[in-house]
């Protein structure tokens, strides 16, 4: 039966929020299938959705309803006024990560290089290839599938990179002015309270880390100054709980870094940066 787009989305609401589903992602899969902006979606309310998108956002709506991520559904994801392609080899860029990108940017403007480590999508390295266009980015992963996707990323965004595959620092050789990183550090214990959309369907492999979360820290720890120019720095993102653990690493391991922890904006330590 037709339904106008008001119609569409209070039909997915009634499926959705019993599942105890966020009816935000049908509004998100109506947004991006037809090309609409959140108020252009508004000024169709009353209009009625062409019989093809209303199968299409039927067979979503069910997709939705088995907790699969908006993003993986339409295969895009926003980041920092972009448009990125994700599938599920890749993280789904998480808002807060954009205060990571915009830290290291208002910071690094002088810089020549520069290295996103684990880039996923690309969304940290492709994005500071946007705000400092004067840096060489590197991005790497030791996923070849989400290599693939950053570098699908860099040609729809007509960015200009250098993708590398590797196990952190193992494949790169040489110096970089700044280090950018959104590592794993989820810990196998806090699976029971996870979201189980997350659990499902985004990888492993970008989510946990092992040694309660602070493997791949201490990893990084070990390679980190090899890697960064005299008077470089590094920017990490971390779990809101990791902040005293990690003071003690950094502290121990790079005793020559000065280390500055940065909350997020709803008050969660979440951010670091290594200033050699
Ligand atoms: C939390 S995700 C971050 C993705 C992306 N940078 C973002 O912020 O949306 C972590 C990424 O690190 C990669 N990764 C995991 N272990 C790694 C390792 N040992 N060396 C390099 N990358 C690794 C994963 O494949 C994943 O893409």
């Amino acid at each position: 039966m037709a339904k106008t787009y008001e119609e569409a989305l209070r039909w997915a609401s009634s499926v959705l929020s019993p599942k105890g589903v966020d009816p935000d992602g049908a509004r998100y899969v109506l947004e991006m299938r037809a090309g609409f902006t959140p108020s252009q979606l508004r000024l169709h309310d009353r209009d009625a959705v062409p019989a093809a998108a209303l199968a299409q956002f039927e067979q979503d709506v069910a997709r939705l309803a088995n907790s699969e991520p908006a993003q993986y559904i339409v295969g895009v994801a926003p980041f920092y006024g972009d448009l990125f392609a994700v599938t599920p080899a890749v993280l789904i860029p998480r808002f807060e990560t954009e205060e990571l990108v915009a830290w290291a940017a208002g910071e690094q403007a002088a810089a020549r290089t520069g290295l996103d480590l684990g880039t996923g999508s690309g969304a940290i390295g492709l994005t500071l290839a946007k705000l400092l266009p004067n840096v060489a980015m590197t991005l790497s992963d030791v996923s070849p599938a989400a290599l693939a996707v950053a570098q699908a990323n860099a040609a729809r965004l007509k960015r200009r990179v250098q993708l590398t595959a590797s196990d952190l620092f193992a494949a790169l050789p040489g110096r970089f002015d700044f280090i950018i990183t959104n590592l794993p550090y989820i810990s196998r214990a806090e699976t029971p309270v996870m979201d189980q959309s997350t659990l499902t369907y985004e990888p492993a492999l970008a989510l946990f880390a092992e040694d309660d979360g602070l493997a791949l820290f201490k990893r990084f720890a070990a390679g980190v100054a090899a890697h960064l120019t005299p008077g470089g720095a590094a920017y990490l993102e971390f779990g809101y709980r990791q902040q005293p653990a990690l003071a003690q690493l950094f502290a121990a391991a790079l005793p020559q870094a000065q280390v500055t922890f940065r909350r997020d904006m709803a008050d969660h330590p979440r951010m670091v940066k290594l200033q050699f």
